[in-house]
């Protein structure tokens, strides 16, 4: 295979690029609402002020000597970045590392009072509780009665979509016959069903991305996959800790499999068949420390390349996996994603709406289509949609 030319890795140094925003804007937003939304004392005030400083005028600081994972964030590149500007280094780097500064500065390690608080949780819970999760669960009644195959891949874009919080059960019957799902980029869902065919076994490793409404059309993913036999088992990767305000951790899974179990209708089935699943180990949770590095899946350990590589299907869902599967750089968006994936252990699948520059494995008329229409906004408003695979 001829070697992919490489392409530019996505900086945050353009005042006005989408990296710029999300670092001098989105950053400071989260610190606020963070310490907004806990009675923290003045020690914890002060760190979190002492975050909004360094990542608004200063640089990247060190870890405490203390901090239990020091020595992997220094073999994860901090040693090169301590001391330069957050916007100088792979927006990626600077990104990943504000959440695990952020932690470090609502005291999340311990050892104290906040040691293992989420301080994420409320919007989390919030999002789980909203009347429109109740709506979005009813809508499961209604598929009850399609056909299996028709349930599958509603429940299928339930779980792409769900990546945008917007967990409507997105049924390919109805809607514009010549574009069934509109907003999808790239689907490749006909090769997705080839691998996880009914009855086909096997096991289906998903990394999860974001908690609440998306992690709950992903379980129902999971469970509609288990009990039609698309897999034997199933592995639900989620994150060691919090991550990006929203990323799912064990305690998010439990929290869903709960409001799915107290849900009425079909939603409480599939509520019942997952505690079930996950309590026979048809359905394993999983966690590694390396979901929460801010390096490209290229990179990954052995350890939990073996896992993948064991899998039948890996599906990464959300845009931060996709960034840190294809690699977070400027391609051309036509860079087939088979290229850019060739390092990753076996078949995998990539669930994602655009919220981020970078994309690939489009064809060029498609892009041709959206550039004219959108120019480069169709990369991040998180409108468009794409399931890439590869076998
Ligand atoms: O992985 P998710 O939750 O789908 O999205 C995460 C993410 O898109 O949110 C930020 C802004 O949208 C990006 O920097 C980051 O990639």
């Amino acid at each position: 295979m001829p070697e992919t030319p490489s392409a530019p890795v996505l900086l945050a140094d353009r005042p006005g690029s989408f990296p710029h925003g999300v670092l001098a804007e989105r950053h400071p937003a989260i610190i606020r609402q963070v310490r907004e939304a806990f009675p923290y004392g003045p020690d914890r005030r002060r760190a979190l002020d002492a975050l909004l400083e360094s990542c608004t005028e200063g640089v990247i600081e060190p870890l405490p000597a203390d901090a239990p994972d020091r020595g992997r964030w220094l073999a994860w590149g901090l040693a090169e970045y301590a001391g330069r500007s957050w916007f100088e280094v792979p927006w990626l780097w600077s990104e990943s590392y504000f959440y695990r500064r952020l932690l470090d500065a609502v005291g999340h390690f311990g050892p104290g009072p906040w040691q293992g608080v989420d301080p994420f949780r409320p919007v989390k819970l919030a999002e789980l509780d909203a009347s429109e999760t109740d709506e979005e669960l009813a809508a499961l009644d209604a598929l009850e009665d399609r056909p299996a195959e028709e349930r599958a891949q509603a429940l299928l874009h339930g779980s792409l979509w769900g990546n945008r919080a917007d967990l409507g059960f997105r049924l390919s019957a109805g809607g514009d016959p010549a574009d069934p799902a509109p907003g999808l980029v790239a689907d490749d869902s006909a090769l997705l069903w080839k691998l996880l065919p009914p009855s086909g076994g096997g096991t289906l490793a998903l990394v999860a991305d974001n908690a609440g409404r998306e992690l709950v059309p992903d379980l129902l993913l999971v469970s509609h996959l288990l009990a039609h036999g698309h897999a034997e088992r199933a592995v639900l990767y989620v994150k060691p800790y919090p991550y990006y305000v929203s990323d799912a951790t064990t305690a998010d899974v439990v929290d869903a499999l709960r409001r799915l179990v107290r849900a009425p209708g079909a939603a409480r089935a599939h509520g019942r068949r997952l505690w079930a699943a996950a309590t026979d180990g048809r359905l394993s949770i999983r966690t590694h420390p390396f979901f929460c590095a801010p390096l490209p899946y290229a990179r990954m350990p052995d350890d939990l390349r073996a896992e993948f590589a064991a899998a039948t299907l890996t599906v990464l869902k959300g845009d931060l996996n996709y960034r840190r599967l294809v690699d977070d750089r400027l391609w051309p968006p036509t860079t087939p994603f088979a290229d850019l994936t060739a390092h990753f252990p076996g078949p995998v699948a990539a669930l994602r709406t655009l919220k981020s520059d970078v994309v690939c494995g489009l064809d060029p008329a498609t892009v041709e289509r959206l550039t004219a229409a959108e120019q480069q906004r169709w990369r991040t408003s998180g409108t468009h949609a794409l399931i890439h695979v590869r076998r």
